[in-house]
């Protein structure tokens, strides 16, 4: 798969919800229901750390629910695309950028958010033909000013911040011309998670699908 691919299906995915929800599953169980819940609010494209054991069950119990788009998240080496892939997601989040990381998810056709903190890495993706990049953790890196900043000399960059992002600053975000959507955990907080709050998780989901800039 090229960068420009998958550049286009990462920018087609940002722009079906504002919010892509950041997941830790620590129980495969959850995931179907989990994804049901989120998918039934109106947010469809899922992002699943692979920070625990469970998440490639989890990534591969969602990518059975209908109208779920499932990625995976904390790619942080060749054998995480692989495993990725394999396990059936359709896209991968990496907090940060290797060149040895692009080069796997080309070789497997898996779309990557490759992870960006500053206008040198972002410089580096649009070499390579990249035009979409998560900018992490974003919050810390400046938030909303920073990305402002940002689409001053590269407004061909189109970014998904995420890292530290909530319902109150989502907005903020969603208003700058080089943001596409964000990403967040607040719509799977670990305690509805382990309460199988399902109804509550939808709840959130609908208000997060209802963030506009
Ligand atoms: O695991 C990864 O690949 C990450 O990049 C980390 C996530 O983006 C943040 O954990 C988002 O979580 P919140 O800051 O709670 O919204």
């Amino acid at each position: 798969m090229t960068p420009e691919d998958a550049s286009a299906y990462a920018r087609e995915i940002c722009g079906l919800a504002p919010v892509i929800p950041v997941i830790v599953v620590k129980d495969a169980g959850h995931a179907r229901p989990l994804a049901k819940a989120l998918v039934a609010g109106g947010l469809p494209v899922l992002e699943v750390t692979l920070r625990t054991p469970a998440a490639l069950d989890a990534i591969r119990a969602m990518a059975e629910v209908e109208g779920g788009i499932v990625g995976a998240g904390t790619l942080l080496t060749p054998a995480d695309v692989k495993a990725a892939k394999a396990a059936g997601a359709n896209f991968g989040v990496s907090p940060g950028l290797t060149d040895s990381l692009l080069k796997a998810c080309e070789d497997e056709e898996l779309p990557l958010l490759a992870g960006t903190a500053t206008v040198s890495e972002a410089m580096r993706l649009l070499e390579r033909g990249y035009s979409v990049a998560k900018f992490f953790p974003a919050e810390a890196n400046g938030g909303a000013p920073s990305l402002k900043a940002y689409a001053g000399p590269i407004p061909q960059m189109h970014y998904c911040p995420t890292g530290g992002i909530t319902p109150r600053t989502a907005s903020t975000y969603l208003a700058l011309p080089n943001v596409l959507c964000v990403g967040g955990s607040w719509v799977c907080d670990p305690g509805l998670l382990a309460d199988e709050r399902w109804d509550e998780v939808e709840r959130l989901a609908r208000e997060a699908r209802e963030l506009r800039g």
